[in-house]
């Protein structure tokens, strides 16, 4: 008894000295390392959780960014001060610190910020953190969510090897099929734009990752999907910032405590892409699927549900970005008229006046003012997959700190990168030299000029291809190649045809559409109208071509 009286005070004071002393030695270590980035002012405890908006988080960071921001100094170590030109002190901050309960994020405000870290190190910034609200729906396998590990890496070699750049080349003659689909599908005129957009980026995944040919009248998996889909994108919230992201505990709580709608909202949707597609055709699903069976592992392996989950994300990771960068670009057109004359005067000098054929891929190279159209509409509304509405899924960091002059950046500081901000880097004289005339960022809405990447003995600004619409580093985006060809062949078919006008209102003037974006797990431009028709009596004529090989197929 009287030894108990005696240690257990002795253990207390051991335990308190240890902890004292760790307390002592962190904080003179961190008193040798440098600061956190900037950071605008936050609340205790929740710090700037009240602060980052729902909608458009991304404006509020670049209104940050002008005042707290801070230079990107992230490369100090790796490259000598002298890299950055004496424009620095001027240049919008590219570095931000924010603090929300159970995550800290930096964000990169910069393509070079970006490419600083994600690129040049990212061995060190390819993981991710746990999306709860993601598992939730039964896609803790899909590739965007995984941490980075093994499975990872099995998951991405197999895209690679049917996403690849030369197997897309292989897909050539169904892209063009489905720009042939969509062309006929606005001609008919029978359904509203979007509906013929999202059903072309659907249309495309669908046979890649499940092997189904839609059809261009009702169509009960594309039905399906669609609506499923629809449901899902916009009922799921911010990606990575529900607050079960925030605080995953709160999955496990009944659905009338606040916080849970996510929760709930997600527990509803089933994975419907795994039971509802066929596997007829040859396709992603299918080619794994007979390499397992040859394996020996049957449908109950845990490698079976890796390959529905990566099937599964084909169609959502790619059906809504092609649907919202064609609807991008459409607004575009109807914006920049001007734009749309001189691609067409490209087209009619390569495809012939009248025009005698439909654009195909090997006239890519010969229509260089279309490709800046592509270019400019990646760069003018960023589009996301799985919506990140401008922000990309988020990096983190995988060893324990980062001290790299002049920020620390410590194990679990989330990395963010926003693609909507990289347009604002254009504007910087130290990265691309200086530019005729004033060009002012106002976020979103900044000038959409595919001229830009015209050399100068064009009438251009010899800008490069704008940085980081993939995303960057090991994590970059694996269906870009089938990404970028679906929307080059829908974008050339579409310009060839049609004139693409500005819908009039009730007294017979212009309506302007507004740009902007919404807000949900796809970003998607908010409604606009727009007038889409014949641009003349050839195009009419080789619509009348397509038509009749479509029928002869069908
Ligand atoms: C215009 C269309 C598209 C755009 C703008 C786009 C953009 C992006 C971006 C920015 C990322 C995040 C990269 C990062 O974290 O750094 C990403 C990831 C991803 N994308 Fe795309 N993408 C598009 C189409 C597609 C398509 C068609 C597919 C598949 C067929 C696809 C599959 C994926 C996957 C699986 C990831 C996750 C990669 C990972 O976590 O390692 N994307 N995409």
């Amino acid at each position: 008894m009287a030894l108990e009286a005696v240690t257990l005070p002795l253990f207390i004071t051991f335990i308190c000295t240890l902890a004292l002393l760790k307390f002592i030695i962190q904080r003179r270590s961190h008193g040798k390392l440098p600061p956190l980035p900037p950071s605008p002012p936050a609340d205790p405890i929740i710090g700037h959780l009240r602060y980052i908006p729902t909608e458009n988080p991304e404006l509020k960071f670049t209104e940050w960014s002008k005042t707290y921001g801070g230079p990107n100094l992230l490369a100090y170590s790796l490259a000598p001060l002298d890299i950055f030109d004496t424009h620095i002190h001027t240049c919008l901050g590219d570095v931000l610190y924010l603090k929300v309960p159970n995550r800290q994020i930096i964000v990169l405000n910069s393509a070079e910020a970006a490419a600083d870290l994600l690129e040049k190190r990212s061995g060190n910034y390819s993981d991710r953190p746990e999306f709860p609200i993601f598992d939730l729906m039964g896609w803790g396998n899909a590739m965007p969510f995984l941490r980075y590990g093994k499975k990872f890496q099995e998951n991405r070699q197999m895209f690679q090897e049917y996403l690849g750049n030369t197997k897309v080349a292989g897909y050539s003659d169904m892209q063009i099929l489905q720009a042939k689909q969509l062309v006929i599908e606005f001609v008919e005129g029978k359904k509203d734009k979007e509906d013929i957009l999202q059903k072309l980026g659907t249309a495309i995944v669908v046979r890649i990752g499940f092997g189904h040919d839609m059809f261009r009248e009702a169509d009960p998996v594309y039905d399906t999907l669609a609506t499923k889909h629809k449901y899902t994108i916009s009922h799921c919230g911010p990606v990575g910032a529900t607050p079960v992201d925030l605080f995953p505990f709160l999955r496990f709580f009944p659905s009338w405590f606040p916080g849970t709608l996510y929760a709930n909202r997600a527990r509803s949707f089933v994975s419907f892409v795994r039971k509802e597609a066929g596997t007829a055709k040859s396709s992603f699903l299918q080619h794994h699927m007979n390499l397992l069976q040859q394996e020996g592992k049957d449908e109950i392996h845990e490698d079976f549900e890796i390959i529905k989950a990566a099937a599964g994300t084909i169609f959502a990771a790619g059906s809504d970005s092609l649907w919202s960068t064609l609807s991008v670009f459409l607004l575009a057109m109807v914006l920049h008229p001007e734009c749309q004359v001189k691609a067409q005067e490209e087209l009619d000098r390569v495809l012939g006046n009248p025009l005698q054929r439909l654009p195909d891929f090997g006239d890519r190279q010969s229509l260089p003012f279309v490709n800046c159209i592509v270019q400019e509409t990646y760069r003018w509304v960023a589009v996301t997959p799985l919506g990140m509405n401008s922000l990309q899924l988020l990096h983190q960091w995988t060893s324990n700190s980062e001290t790299s002059q002049p920020y620390l950046i410590e194990r679990q500081r989330t990395m963010s990168t926003m693609a909507c901000l990289f347009p604002r880097v254009q504007l910087y004289p130290r990265t691309f030299g200086p530019y005729p005339g004033t060009r002012e960022y106002t976020g979103m809405l900044s000038t959409f000029n595919p001229s830009r990447y015209l050399p100068t003995s064009e009438g251009g600004y010899g800008e490069p291809w704008a940085a980081g619409t993939f995303g960057y580093g090991r994590r970059k985006c694996p269906g870009r190649f089938l990404a970028d060809s679906n929307f080059w062949i829908a974008a050339a078919t579409m310009l060839t045809l049609f004139s693409i006008h500005r819908a009039k209102d009730s007294s017979g003037k212009d309506i302007i559409p507004e740009v902007g974006l919404k807000t949900g797990l796809s970003s998607h431009p908010n409604p606009y109208e727009c007038e889409i028709k014949l641009r003349n009596d050839s195009a009419r004529a080789l619509v009348a071509e397509i038509k009749a090989e479509l029928l002869a197929m069908d």
